[in-house]
Protein backbone atom coordinates (compact mmCIF):
# COMPACT_ATOMS: atom_id res chain seq x y z
CA UNK A 1 0.00 0.00 0.00
CA UNK A 2 2.78 2.44 1.01
CA UNK A 3 4.86 1.87 -2.66
CA UNK A 4 1.24 2.54 -4.41
CA UNK A 5 0.77 5.65 -2.47
CA UNK A 6 4.15 6.85 -2.91
CA UNK A 7 3.55 5.92 -7.21
CA UNK A 8 1.04 8.42 -6.81
CA UNK A 9 2.47 11.47 -4.82
CA UNK A 10 5.73 10.98 -7.27
CA UNK A 11 3.63 10.92 -10.57
CA UNK A 12 1.02 13.49 -9.32
CA UNK A 13 0.60 16.56 -11.04
CA UNK A 14 0.59 18.87 -8.13
CA UNK A 15 3.49 16.90 -6.75
CA UNK A 16 6.23 20.16 -6.27
CA UNK A 17 9.61 17.45 -5.76
CA UNK A 18 10.65 15.95 -9.32
CA UNK A 19 14.47 16.18 -9.65
CA UNK A 20 15.04 17.15 -6.17
CA UNK A 21 15.76 13.45 -5.17
CA UNK A 22 12.44 13.20 -3.90
CA UNK A 23 12.42 10.05 -0.72
CA UNK A 24 9.58 9.01 1.38
CA UNK A 25 10.16 9.69 5.04
CA UNK A 26 6.51 8.47 6.53
CA UNK A 27 3.08 8.54 6.22
CA UNK A 28 1.06 9.73 8.72
CA UNK A 29 -3.07 8.82 8.38
CA UNK A 30 -5.45 10.78 10.48
CA UNK A 31 -8.87 9.28 11.61
CA UNK A 32 -11.15 8.53 8.92
CA UNK A 33 -14.40 10.91 8.85
CA UNK A 34 -17.32 8.89 7.16
CA UNK A 35 -15.50 6.95 4.75
CA UNK A 36 -12.43 9.47 3.84
CA UNK A 37 -9.02 9.07 5.94
CA UNK A 38 -6.92 12.03 5.16
CA UNK A 39 -3.07 10.55 4.61
CA UNK A 40 -0.50 13.40 5.05
CA UNK A 41 2.55 12.04 3.06
CA UNK A 42 6.12 13.53 4.80
CA UNK A 43 8.97 14.13 1.79
CA UNK A 44 12.33 14.84 2.19
CA UNK A 45 14.97 16.00 -0.46
CA UNK A 46 18.45 15.62 -0.60
CA UNK A 47 19.44 19.14 0.72
CA UNK A 48 17.87 18.55 3.59
CA UNK A 49 14.36 20.21 3.25
CA UNK A 50 11.05 18.41 4.05
CA UNK A 51 7.18 18.75 2.54
CA UNK A 52 4.27 17.54 3.87
CA UNK A 53 1.60 16.60 0.92
CA UNK A 54 -2.61 15.60 1.96
CA UNK A 55 -3.60 12.67 -0.13
CA UNK A 56 -7.32 12.33 1.27
CA UNK A 57 -8.36 8.54 0.42
CA UNK A 58 -11.74 6.32 0.45
CA UNK A 59 -12.07 3.60 3.40
CA UNK A 60 -12.49 0.69 1.71
CA UNK A 61 -12.09 -3.34 2.37
CA UNK A 62 -10.14 -3.62 -0.95
CA UNK A 63 -6.69 -3.48 -0.79
CA UNK A 64 -6.88 -0.68 -3.41
CA UNK A 65 -5.92 2.89 -2.88
CA UNK A 66 -8.99 5.01 -4.08
CA UNK A 67 -8.26 8.70 -3.77
CA UNK A 68 -11.19 11.05 -2.32
CA UNK A 69 -11.03 13.44 -4.95
CA UNK A 70 -12.23 10.58 -7.74
CA UNK A 71 -14.96 9.81 -5.29
CA UNK A 72 -15.93 12.87 -4.76
CA UNK A 73 -19.82 12.37 -2.89
CA UNK A 74 -17.74 10.55 -0.16
CA UNK A 75 -15.61 13.57 0.13
CA UNK A 76 -19.41 15.55 0.79
CA UNK A 77 -20.50 12.53 2.99
CA UNK A 78 -17.69 13.65 5.17
CA UNK A 79 -18.55 17.22 5.27
CA UNK A 80 -21.74 16.29 6.74
CA UNK A 81 -20.98 13.74 9.16
CA UNK A 82 -20.38 15.86 12.20
CA UNK A 83 -16.56 16.13 12.38
CA UNK A 84 -14.99 19.27 14.15
CA UNK A 85 -12.11 18.45 10.90
CA UNK A 86 -14.80 19.16 7.93
CA UNK A 87 -17.13 21.92 8.62
CA UNK A 88 -20.66 23.23 6.51
CA UNK A 89 -20.93 26.92 6.85
CA UNK A 90 -24.56 27.24 6.33
CA UNK A 91 -26.98 24.46 4.70
CA UNK A 92 -27.73 24.20 1.24
CA UNK A 93 -28.74 21.07 -1.15
CA UNK A 94 -26.75 18.43 -1.21
CA UNK A 95 -24.68 17.30 -4.54
CA UNK A 96 -26.07 14.37 -6.85
CA UNK A 97 -22.68 14.40 -8.74
CA UNK A 98 -19.42 15.47 -8.72
CA UNK A 99 -16.40 16.28 -11.08
CA UNK A 100 -12.19 16.39 -10.43
CA UNK A 101 -10.91 19.27 -12.29
CA UNK A 102 -8.73 17.59 -14.98
CA UNK A 103 -6.72 20.90 -16.20
CA UNK A 104 -2.91 21.52 -14.82
CA UNK A 105 -3.13 22.90 -11.24
CA UNK A 106 -1.21 22.82 -8.00
CA UNK A 107 -4.27 21.73 -5.44
CA UNK A 108 -6.76 19.55 -7.04
CA UNK A 109 -10.29 21.00 -6.94
CA UNK A 110 -13.50 18.66 -7.38
CA UNK A 111 -16.74 20.55 -8.64
CA UNK A 112 -20.40 19.43 -7.30
CA UNK A 113 -23.15 20.03 -9.18
CA UNK A 114 -24.93 21.94 -6.09
CA UNK A 115 -22.93 24.83 -7.01
CA UNK A 116 -20.20 23.98 -4.81
CA UNK A 117 -16.53 23.46 -5.29
CA UNK A 118 -14.14 21.99 -2.76
CA UNK A 119 -10.33 22.63 -3.44
CA UNK A 120 -8.14 19.75 -1.61
CA UNK A 121 -5.16 21.55 -0.16
CA UNK A 122 -1.78 19.32 -1.30
CA UNK A 123 1.16 20.45 -0.20
CA UNK A 124 -0.10 21.47 3.49
CA UNK A 125 1.85 23.36 6.71
CA UNK A 126 1.19 24.19 10.29
CA UNK A 127 -0.65 27.55 10.14
CA UNK A 128 -1.29 26.67 6.02
CA UNK A 129 -5.21 27.23 6.57
CA UNK A 130 -4.51 31.31 5.10
CA UNK A 131 -7.12 31.14 2.34
CA UNK A 132 -9.95 30.12 4.96
CA UNK A 133 -9.44 32.54 6.98
CA UNK A 134 -9.49 35.50 4.16
CA UNK A 135 -11.99 34.42 2.60
CA UNK A 136 -14.04 34.28 5.49
CA UNK A 137 -13.43 37.80 5.98
CA UNK A 138 -14.41 38.42 2.58
CA UNK A 139 -17.89 36.88 2.86
CA UNK A 140 -20.72 38.83 1.48
CA UNK A 141 -18.66 41.11 -0.69
CA UNK A 142 -18.93 40.16 -3.24
CA UNK A 143 -15.48 40.38 -4.44
CA UNK A 144 -14.34 36.85 -4.31
CA UNK A 145 -16.22 33.36 -4.15
CA UNK A 146 -18.12 32.62 -1.08
CA UNK A 147 -16.74 30.52 1.76
CA UNK A 148 -19.43 27.63 2.27
CA UNK A 149 -16.85 24.98 4.25
CA UNK A 150 -13.45 24.40 5.79
CA UNK A 151 -11.76 21.38 6.20
CA UNK A 152 -8.65 21.26 8.57
CA UNK A 153 -7.12 19.36 11.20
CA UNK A 154 -5.62 21.48 13.93
CA UNK A 155 -4.30 24.56 12.22
CA UNK A 156 -3.03 22.57 9.08
CA UNK A 157 -5.74 23.97 6.49
CA UNK A 158 -6.55 20.67 4.39
CA UNK A 159 -9.45 21.93 1.95
CA UNK A 160 -11.69 24.76 1.09
CA UNK A 161 -15.33 24.28 -0.24
CA UNK A 162 -16.92 27.46 -2.02
CA UNK A 163 -18.62 28.73 -4.28
CA UNK A 164 -18.45 27.47 -8.15
CA UNK A 165 -19.02 30.01 -10.57
CA UNK A 166 -20.85 29.65 -13.34
CA UNK A 167 -18.98 29.59 -16.79
CA UNK A 168 -15.39 31.18 -15.56
CA UNK A 169 -12.96 33.20 -17.60
CA UNK A 170 -9.86 33.58 -16.54
CA UNK A 171 -8.74 37.04 -16.23
CA UNK A 172 -5.30 37.21 -17.98
CA UNK A 173 -7.13 34.84 -20.70
CA UNK A 174 -9.37 37.65 -21.05
CA UNK A 175 -7.17 40.31 -21.12
CA UNK A 176 -4.36 39.26 -24.19
CA UNK A 177 -7.56 38.46 -25.84
CA UNK A 178 -8.49 42.37 -25.55
CA UNK A 179 -5.16 43.35 -26.18
CA UNK A 180 -4.35 40.70 -28.98
CA UNK A 181 -7.76 42.54 -30.79
CA UNK A 182 -6.42 45.68 -29.84
CA UNK A 183 -9.77 45.78 -28.24
CA UNK A 184 -9.39 48.32 -24.73
CA UNK A 185 -9.43 46.40 -21.34
CA UNK A 186 -9.89 49.43 -20.05
CA UNK A 187 -13.63 49.02 -18.32
CA UNK A 188 -12.58 45.80 -17.27
CA UNK A 189 -9.44 47.05 -15.53
CA UNK A 190 -11.65 49.53 -13.90
CA UNK A 191 -13.50 46.74 -12.33
CA UNK A 192 -11.08 44.97 -11.01
CA UNK A 193 -9.78 47.85 -9.54
CA UNK A 194 -13.17 48.66 -7.71
CA UNK A 195 -13.05 44.74 -6.76
CA UNK A 196 -9.51 45.07 -5.44
CA UNK A 197 -10.45 48.18 -3.05
CA UNK A 198 -13.52 46.25 -1.81
CA UNK A 199 -10.98 43.26 -0.72
CA UNK A 200 -8.66 45.67 1.14
CA UNK A 201 -11.23 47.39 2.99
CA UNK A 202 -13.07 44.16 4.17
CA UNK A 203 -9.22 42.77 5.18
CA UNK A 204 -8.64 46.04 6.59
CA UNK A 205 -11.88 45.72 8.85
CA UNK A 206 -11.98 42.24 9.44
CA UNK A 207 -7.89 41.16 10.24
CA UNK A 208 -6.61 44.30 11.34
CA UNK A 209 -3.99 47.04 9.97
CA UNK A 210 -0.69 48.78 11.16
CA UNK A 211 1.94 50.55 9.41
CA UNK A 212 5.81 49.50 8.61
CA UNK A 213 8.73 51.24 9.11
CA UNK A 214 10.03 52.48 5.46
CA UNK A 215 13.74 51.86 6.03
CA UNK A 216 12.74 48.14 7.10
CA UNK A 217 11.11 47.81 4.05
CA UNK A 218 13.48 49.44 1.98
CA UNK A 219 16.09 47.11 3.42
CA UNK A 220 13.70 43.64 2.79
CA UNK A 221 13.41 45.10 -0.61
CA UNK A 222 17.16 45.55 -1.12
CA UNK A 223 17.99 42.19 0.56
CA UNK A 224 15.55 40.44 -1.84
CA UNK A 225 16.58 41.98 -4.82
CA UNK A 226 20.58 40.77 -3.64
CA UNK A 227 19.11 37.12 -3.75
CA UNK A 228 17.52 37.45 -6.89
CA UNK A 229 20.33 39.21 -7.97
CA UNK A 230 22.84 35.59 -6.91
CA UNK A 231 20.97 33.15 -8.97
CA UNK A 232 19.82 35.39 -11.95
CA UNK A 233 23.07 36.81 -13.40
CA UNK A 234 20.92 39.32 -15.84
CA UNK A 235 19.53 41.34 -12.68
CA UNK A 236 23.14 42.24 -11.81
CA UNK A 237 23.43 45.40 -14.15
CA UNK A 238 20.30 46.55 -12.06
CA UNK A 239 21.96 47.16 -8.87
CA UNK A 240 22.83 50.97 -8.46
CA UNK A 241 19.66 52.02 -9.75
CA UNK A 242 17.87 49.12 -7.74
CA UNK A 243 19.21 50.77 -4.37
CA UNK A 244 18.90 54.53 -5.22
CA UNK A 245 14.97 53.24 -5.83
CA UNK A 246 14.31 51.67 -2.70
CA UNK A 247 16.20 54.22 -0.72
CA UNK A 248 13.72 56.65 -1.91
CA UNK A 249 11.09 55.14 0.21
CA UNK A 250 13.07 56.89 3.36
CA UNK A 251 10.70 59.26 5.18
CA UNK A 252 7.64 57.83 3.53
CA UNK A 253 4.23 56.28 5.47
CA UNK A 254 3.54 52.71 4.88
CA UNK A 255 0.10 51.45 6.30
CA UNK A 256 0.03 48.06 5.87
CA UNK A 257 -2.63 45.28 6.58
CA UNK A 258 -3.63 41.67 5.12
CA UNK A 259 -4.25 40.92 0.94
CA UNK A 260 -3.96 38.75 -1.64
CA UNK A 261 0.36 38.60 -2.04
CA UNK A 262 0.29 36.70 -5.22
CA UNK A 263 -2.01 39.31 -7.09
CA UNK A 264 -2.55 39.09 -11.17
CA UNK A 265 -4.72 39.01 -13.85
CA UNK A 266 -4.50 34.81 -13.50
CA UNK A 267 -5.72 35.01 -10.14
CA UNK A 268 -9.68 36.74 -11.09
CA UNK A 269 -11.89 35.11 -13.01
CA UNK A 270 -15.02 36.62 -14.61
CA UNK A 271 -18.48 35.31 -14.30
CA UNK A 272 -22.01 36.12 -15.13
CA UNK A 273 -21.20 40.01 -16.17
CA UNK A 274 -18.83 39.97 -12.49
CA UNK A 275 -15.39 40.28 -11.19
CA UNK A 276 -14.25 37.86 -8.36
CA UNK A 277 -10.56 37.56 -6.70
CA UNK A 278 -9.70 34.07 -6.05
CA UNK A 279 -6.66 32.29 -4.78
CA UNK A 280 -5.68 33.96 -1.42
CA UNK A 281 -2.87 31.89 -0.09
CA UNK A 282 -0.47 34.53 -0.73
CA UNK A 283 3.18 34.52 -2.28
CA UNK A 284 4.20 30.70 -3.27
CA UNK A 285 7.43 30.95 -2.42
CA UNK A 286 7.16 32.89 1.30
CA UNK A 287 7.16 30.94 4.43
CA UNK A 288 3.39 30.23 5.70
CA UNK A 289 4.50 33.32 8.89
CA UNK A 290 5.89 35.52 6.26
CA UNK A 291 2.37 35.53 3.91
CA UNK A 292 0.49 36.12 7.34
CA UNK A 293 2.46 39.06 8.05
CA UNK A 294 1.09 42.75 7.61
CA UNK A 295 2.00 44.19 4.44
CA UNK A 296 1.25 47.45 1.71
CA UNK A 297 -1.88 46.76 -0.33
CA UNK A 298 0.15 48.40 -2.99
CA UNK A 299 1.92 44.95 -3.43
CA UNK A 300 -1.36 43.64 -4.95
CA UNK A 301 -1.69 46.76 -6.63
CA UNK A 302 1.58 46.47 -8.09
CA UNK A 303 1.05 42.84 -9.15
CA UNK A 304 -2.27 43.68 -10.94
CA UNK A 305 -0.11 46.54 -12.90
CA UNK A 306 2.64 44.42 -13.66
CA UNK A 307 0.18 41.66 -14.72
CA UNK A 308 -1.32 43.74 -17.31
CA UNK A 309 2.17 44.41 -18.57
CA UNK A 310 2.40 40.56 -19.61
CA UNK A 311 -0.85 40.33 -21.00
CA UNK A 312 0.20 43.84 -23.49
CA UNK A 313 2.92 41.84 -24.27
CA UNK A 314 1.65 38.58 -25.27
CA UNK A 315 -1.42 39.85 -27.08
CA UNK A 316 1.10 42.10 -28.96
CA UNK A 317 -0.63 45.30 -27.56
CA UNK A 318 0.73 49.25 -27.96
CA UNK A 319 1.68 51.39 -25.39
CA UNK A 320 -2.18 53.27 -26.13
CA UNK A 321 -3.20 49.61 -24.61
CA UNK A 322 -1.12 49.27 -21.62
CA UNK A 323 -1.27 53.29 -20.19
CA UNK A 324 -5.47 52.98 -20.46
CA UNK A 325 -5.50 49.52 -18.41
CA UNK A 326 -3.05 50.74 -15.82
CA UNK A 327 -5.12 53.94 -15.74
CA UNK A 328 -8.39 52.54 -15.25
CA UNK A 329 -7.62 49.55 -12.65
CA UNK A 330 -5.78 52.67 -10.61
CA UNK A 331 -8.96 54.90 -11.08
CA UNK A 332 -11.08 52.13 -9.66
CA UNK A 333 -8.88 51.42 -7.14
CA UNK A 334 -8.98 54.86 -6.13
CA UNK A 335 -5.62 56.15 -6.50
CA UNK A 336 -4.86 59.64 -7.94
CA UNK A 337 -1.04 60.07 -9.92
CA UNK A 338 -0.28 56.74 -9.48
CA UNK A 339 3.40 56.76 -11.69
CA UNK A 340 4.39 59.27 -9.02
CA UNK A 341 4.03 57.47 -6.26
CA UNK A 342 7.70 55.79 -5.02
CA UNK A 343 6.01 53.21 -2.66
CA UNK A 344 4.22 51.68 -5.61
CA UNK A 345 7.00 52.02 -8.04
CA UNK A 346 9.18 50.01 -5.07
CA UNK A 347 6.44 47.73 -4.70
CA UNK A 348 5.94 47.33 -8.92
CA UNK A 349 9.82 46.91 -8.78
CA UNK A 350 9.86 44.03 -6.15
CA UNK A 351 7.06 41.91 -8.01
CA UNK A 352 9.11 42.45 -11.28
CA UNK A 353 12.69 41.13 -9.34
CA UNK A 354 10.45 38.46 -8.00
CA UNK A 355 9.15 37.44 -11.57
CA UNK A 356 12.48 37.17 -13.03
CA UNK A 357 13.44 34.67 -10.44
CA UNK A 358 9.79 32.92 -11.25
CA UNK A 359 10.91 33.21 -14.80
CA UNK A 360 14.14 32.11 -14.76
CA UNK A 361 12.95 29.08 -12.98
CA UNK A 362 10.03 27.59 -14.78
CA UNK A 363 9.76 29.65 -17.88
CA UNK A 364 13.19 31.20 -19.11
CA UNK A 365 11.44 32.27 -22.81
CA UNK A 366 9.51 35.26 -20.58
CA UNK A 367 12.76 36.13 -18.28
CA UNK A 368 12.64 39.40 -20.87
CA UNK A 369 9.22 40.16 -19.82
CA UNK A 370 10.20 41.25 -16.16
CA UNK A 371 14.22 42.30 -17.24
CA UNK A 372 12.55 44.81 -20.14
CA UNK A 373 9.84 45.94 -16.91
CA UNK A 374 12.72 46.31 -14.43
CA UNK A 375 14.35 48.59 -16.96
CA UNK A 376 11.23 51.34 -17.38
CA UNK A 377 10.40 51.00 -13.97
CA UNK A 378 14.38 52.01 -13.25
CA UNK A 379 14.13 54.75 -15.99
CA UNK A 380 10.58 56.57 -14.58
CA UNK A 381 11.94 56.39 -11.39
CA UNK A 382 14.93 58.59 -12.38
N1 LIG B 1 -14.60 29.59 -7.45
C1 LIG B 1 -14.39 29.00 -8.63
N2 LIG B 1 -15.44 28.72 -9.45
C2 LIG B 1 -15.26 28.12 -10.63
N3 LIG B 1 -14.07 27.73 -11.10
C3 LIG B 1 -13.00 27.96 -10.34
C4 LIG B 1 -13.09 28.62 -9.07
N4 LIG B 1 -11.84 28.72 -8.53
C5 LIG B 1 -11.01 28.16 -9.43
N5 LIG B 1 -11.68 27.70 -10.51
C6 LIG B 1 -11.14 27.01 -11.69
O1 LIG B 1 -10.41 25.85 -11.27
C7 LIG B 1 -9.27 25.67 -12.09
C8 LIG B 1 -8.01 25.51 -11.26
O2 LIG B 1 -7.87 26.60 -10.37
P1 LIG B 1 -6.48 27.27 -10.01
O3 LIG B 1 -6.79 28.49 -9.22
O4 LIG B 1 -5.68 27.43 -11.27
O5 LIG B 1 -5.82 26.18 -9.08
P2 LIG B 1 -4.44 26.12 -8.28
O6 LIG B 1 -4.19 27.45 -7.65
O7 LIG B 1 -4.68 25.04 -7.31
O8 LIG B 1 -3.38 25.75 -9.30
C9 LIG B 1 -9.20 26.87 -13.03
O9 LIG B 1 -9.73 26.46 -14.28
C10 LIG B 1 -10.12 27.89 -12.40
O10 LIG B 1 -10.73 28.68 -13.36
O1 LIG C 1 -0.74 31.30 -10.19
P1 LIG C 1 0.39 31.11 -9.22
O2 LIG C 1 0.02 31.35 -7.81
O3 LIG C 1 1.12 29.82 -9.43
O4 LIG C 1 1.41 32.31 -9.56
C1 LIG C 1 2.68 32.11 -10.09
O5 LIG C 1 2.57 31.87 -11.50
C2 LIG C 1 2.17 33.00 -12.30
C3 LIG C 1 2.25 32.57 -13.76
O6 LIG C 1 1.20 31.75 -14.06
C4 LIG C 1 3.09 34.20 -12.05
O7 LIG C 1 2.54 35.29 -12.77
C5 LIG C 1 3.35 35.92 -13.75
O8 LIG C 1 2.89 35.57 -15.04
C6 LIG C 1 1.56 36.02 -15.34
C7 LIG C 1 1.27 35.69 -16.79
O9 LIG C 1 1.35 34.32 -17.02
C8 LIG C 1 1.45 37.54 -15.16
O10 LIG C 1 0.11 37.91 -15.36
C9 LIG C 1 1.90 37.95 -13.77
O11 LIG C 1 1.94 39.36 -13.66
C10 LIG C 1 3.30 37.43 -13.53
O12 LIG C 1 3.68 37.74 -12.21
C11 LIG C 1 3.08 34.55 -10.57
O13 LIG C 1 3.97 35.65 -10.34
C12 LIG C 1 3.57 33.31 -9.79
O14 LIG C 1 3.54 33.58 -8.41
Amino acid sequence: MEAALWDLVENARWFGGRGREPRLLGVRPLEPVADVRSLLVDVGYADGQQETYHVPVVESERPALVEAVDDGLKLWEAFTAGSPDLVLLGTGPAPTAARRFAGEQSNTNVFFDNGTLLKVLRRVEPGGDIEAEVLGALKGSGAAPELYGTWKHGDVGLGILVEALADPHDGYDMAVEHASADRSFAEHAHALGVGLATVHQRLRESLGTGTTDPTRLAATFTSRYAAAAASVEQLRPFGDRTERTFGALAGVTVPTQRIHGDCHLGQTLFSAGRWRYVDFEGEPMKTVPERRELDSPLRDVAGMLRSFEYAAEAGAADADWLAGARRAFTAGYGLEEPTRDPLLTAYELDKAIYEAVYEARFRPHLLDVPLSGIDALLGSAG
